[in-house]
């Protein structure tokens, strides 16, 4: 007899013999068995089985009862191993099972990750992609506009350019014609460097013609200080004799003072540097001789007519720039007399006369101007290394006029009066003194502002020329 183990317990109430259900085996619920049941004649103690297939209830001892218990132990104590280690394996594959769960979760975090990676690089590069379009977009309308641009400045330098080939024809032409014409400017080139090469033989011969006649007219103003003697009889039969080049007498007028004086007009168109003044005591004359009244002009306004009678006279050869400026030196003030307003003449006036204490050093300071001429021409005189021009405003005012290159005339002054012998002794003493100045041979003052001029009009020419040719 076998037991299919896996049954439900029977619920018969009446069997000897019941069987617990067991859940580890599978369809057990009914009892069976094959074998033969043999009764024994002892009296044994019995218990009841029910045939499930049959429901049969069936008896058997309590030995058989327990073998069969056993067996049914042992075999379930097999099946126990059998399954634990099958659980085990279970277990072990549920473990591995488990960590390679693990593992795939592990790897499928790292998959999101990464994922999410690339989600994020995806959003970026579109972003960029995005960007890039706009950028794209902006270049491509720049484009558009700069092309518009250049289209149209290309057009302007083409018409330009077709305007610039036309003058290059034009002036082609304008070549042509000049080259064809280069032989008459030839001629006419060496016709007018001839002619400038007898400018320049007739302009040395004029020098030359000229300097003889500086030099024959300088020597018939020498040979003219000859004459003019002056005897003062300084009481009783004492006379004192002084030596000038002319001494005028009443009987000389105007015209004959000037005529003196205008030789010098001529040396400073010349080129020389003159000077003209008059000395000597008060009411003298010294006012009446330059400037004279108007009916019978002095040596100022002579001289002035002279000037331009001659300049005039010269102006085909020569061109002069003629200035004049009056200036009257008065209490060591120099004074513009031209530049002045009406005004300020007026206030100067009587500045002058208002004040009587004044009068003290107005003389004072005429004595200076006096004194300090009187140095200078001693200084002249004795040929001192030193000449003291600069002590008054006078002699100062007169530094390039006085001495050195210049031509000088003094006209003295003196009174006829008895009363003012010691006035007029010391009048010609000092010009005694002022005609013993053994001036040097006068030197011409170069103007070298018309060489220069014609220097420049010289280059300008030849630049022309150059230029000329270049464009032949
Ligand atoms: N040669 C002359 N013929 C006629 N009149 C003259 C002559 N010389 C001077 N006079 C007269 O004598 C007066 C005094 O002359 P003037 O004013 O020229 O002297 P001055 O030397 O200039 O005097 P001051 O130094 O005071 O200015 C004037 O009235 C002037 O007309």
């Amino acid at each position: 007899m076998f037991v299919n183990a896996g049954g439900e317990g029977s619920t018969e109430a009446n069997c000897t013999m019941s069987f617990m259900a067991d859940s580890f085996f599978q369809g057990g619920d009914a009892f069976q068995t094959g074998e033969h049941i043999v009764e024994s004649a002892l009296p044994v103690k019995r218990e009841h089985l029910v045939c499930k297939n049959c429901a049969a209830e069936i008896e058997v001892t309590s030995a058989q009862h327990k073998v069969m218990q056993m067996k049914s132990t042992a075999k379930y104590e097999k099946k126990i191993q059998e399954l634990s280690a099958q659980c085990q394996r279970k277990s072990d594959e549920c473990y591995q099972a488990w960590m390679s769960l693990t593992a795939a979760n592990e790897q499928l975090e790292k998959v999101r990750m990464e994922l999410d990676n690339k989600l994020f690089q995806t959003y970026s590069l579109d972003q960029t992609v995005d960007k890039q379009a706009e950028n794209l977009r902006n270049i491509s309308s720049k484009y558009e506009c700069d092309k518009k641009f250049w289209a149209v400045a290309i057009n302007n330098l083409q018409e330009k350019i077709k305007v610039m080939k036309e003058e290059h024809s034009q002036l082609l032409r304008e070549a042509h014609e000049c080259a064809d014409s280069i032989p008459d400017l030839n001629k006419m080139v060496f016709a007018v460097q001839s002619l400038v090469s007898q400018c320049e033989d007739l302009k040395v011969k004029y020098n030359e013609e000229h300097a003889k006649r500086r030099k024959l007219y300088n020597l018939v103003q020498e040979a003219k200080a000859k004459d003019g003697e002056l005897g003062i009889l300084t009481g009783g039969s004492t006379k004192k004799n002084f030596k000038f080049d002319r001494v005028y007498t009443p009987k000389d007028d105007q015209v004959d003072v000037f005529a003196d004086a205008s030789p010098l007009v001529i040396s400073v168109l010349d080129g020389y540097n003159v000077c003209i003044f008059a000395y000597g005591q008060t009411g003298t004359g010294k006012t009446f001789t330059m400037e004279g009244i108007e009916q019978n002009r002095g040596v100022n306004y002579r001289t002035l007519e002279e000037l331009f009678r001659v300049s005039k006279e010269r102006s085909e050869t020569f061109s002069y720039d003629i200035s004049v400026s009056v200036l009257e030196v008065y209490n060591e003030q120099i004074r513009d007399l031209l530049g002045a307003s009406p005004t300020s003449k007026k206030q100067w006036r009587l500045a002058k006369t208002d004040v009587q204490g004044d009068r003290l050093k107005e003389a004072q300071n005429i004595n200076r101007s006096l004194s300090a001429l009187g140095d200078v021409i001693s200084a002249l005189a004795t040929k001192s290394s030193h000449i003291p021009y600069r002590n008054s405003k006078l002699t100062h005012l007169l530094q390039d006029s006085l001495g050195g290159d210049s031509k000088t005339l003094m006209f003295v002054q003196i009174s006829p009066s008895e009363h003012d012998l010691s006035e007029t002794l010391s009048s010609l003493n000092f010009a005694t003194r002022a005609r013993g100045v053994e001036l040097c041979p006068a030197k011409k003052q170069i103007d070298t502002s018309e060489l220069q001029k014609l220097k420049m009009m010289l280059d300008k020419a030849r630049q022309e020329c150059r230029t000329k040719d270049e464009s032949l």
